[in-house]
């Protein structure tokens, strides 16, 4: 299937409305003389990223908080990545547990309705913030590990796989996996290079054609997570493996992280424009709209 790019949005027009968000988000104020932009950390307020420092331990646990089940929505990807540079710049720490507050679900993945309904700027704008997440926390400085402690399919699992380790709870009825495929739609090729470098090229396959949602001891066997352990268990368990990765030098293991992850994001940033026009361009065909409605239904209708 070529993917062509139709739709072409100027990308200083795709960088503005993110940029206000960011602004607004953060409590950036705009001086009366409208001359630059100052930062009052204090009045960072986050709604849907709980971030719980210890200090003493030098790590955080990052919680998203965006029920029912903390779809990515442009709100949540911008906190996130707003969080996590505020994490990146704190000197006392050095690693994050990423988890959920929403119980039973870990992420439901990207927010269906912002790809849905919605015109060409905004799902460029939408994209670029998907995109921004993913490389913000595949090269993160910190050690990062995902406690997942719930359903976690499509851009749940993408942020599970940009973590240096993950442990999942043992819970049969929580799945994980690139499932973009049983909703009509391609993984990118990013997602894809994220998910072949964590569990190999044959297993990728496999996995991306069928949309395979993995259970956690499936997940284990094929090693796209690391540990399964009883629900309750899932935070302190990441925690202590949090300890054993900052046992490490940090320079020596990030310069190492660095070297193993570089060249995958390397192929995004050069692109980074060309595959939005592609996002654009491919989400807003009539048939793939329709097939997001179908199952976006489907969702609704589970319920009655
Ligand atoms: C050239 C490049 C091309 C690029 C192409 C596009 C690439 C896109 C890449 C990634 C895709 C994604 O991430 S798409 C999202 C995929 N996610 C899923 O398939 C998960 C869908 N959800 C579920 O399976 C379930 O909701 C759950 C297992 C996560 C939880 O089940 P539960 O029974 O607890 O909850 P409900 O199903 O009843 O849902 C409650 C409520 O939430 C709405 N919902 C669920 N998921 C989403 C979502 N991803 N986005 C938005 N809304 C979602 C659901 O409709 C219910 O809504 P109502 O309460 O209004 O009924």
């Amino acid at each position: 299937m070529a993917l062509t790019a139709v739709i072409r949005v100027p990308s200083r027009a795709l960088l503005r409305p993110w940029a206000r968000l960011r602004d607004a988000a953060l409590g950036w104020i705009e001086p009366a003389g409208g001359g630059g932009v100052e930062v009052s950390a204090q009045r960072f307020a986050s709604q849907k990223v709980l971030v719980e420092p210890d200090p003493a331990a030098g790590v955080a646990v990052m919680k998203f908080k965006n029920p029912p089940v903390n779809s990515l929505s442009l709100e949540l990807l911008t906190e996130l990545v707003i969080s996590l540079e505020k994490l990146e710049n704190d000197k006392t720490v050095r690693g994050v547990v990423l988890t959920s507050d929403c119980p039973g679900i870990f992420s439901a993945g990207l927010d269906l309705t912002e790809m849905c309904g919605r015109n060409p700027a905004h799902y460029a704008e939408y994209w670029k913030a998907v995109q921004e997440m993913w490389l913000r926390l595949y090269l993160s400085n910190l050690v990062l590990v995902a406690a997942i402690n719930g359903a976690s399919p499509a851009g749940g699992c993408l942020i599970a796989l940009t973590c240096d380790y993950r442990v999942m709870a043992d819970n049969p009825k929580y799945c994980i996996g690139l499932n973009e495929t049983l909703l009509g739609i391609v993984a990118p090729f990013w997602f894809k290079d994220n998910l072949v470098n964590t569990i190999g090229h044959r297993a990728s396959e496999r996995a991306l054609q069928l949309g395979l949602l993995f259970p956690p001891t499936e997940a284990l066997q094929v090693g796209m997570v690391d540990k399964v352990v009883p629900k309750d268990q899932v935070q302190s368990t990441a925690l202590s493996v949090l300890a054993q990765w900052m046992a490490i030098p940090d320079h020596a293991r990030q310069l190492t992280k660095n070297m193993m992850r570089k060249p995958t994001a390397d192929r995004l940033l050069k692109q980074r424009d060309a595959d939005i026009q592609n996002f654009v361009s491919f989400i807003s065909r009539d048939s793939i709209q329709k097939s997001l409605q179908m199952y976006l239904e489907k969702l609704k209708q589970k319920k009655g």
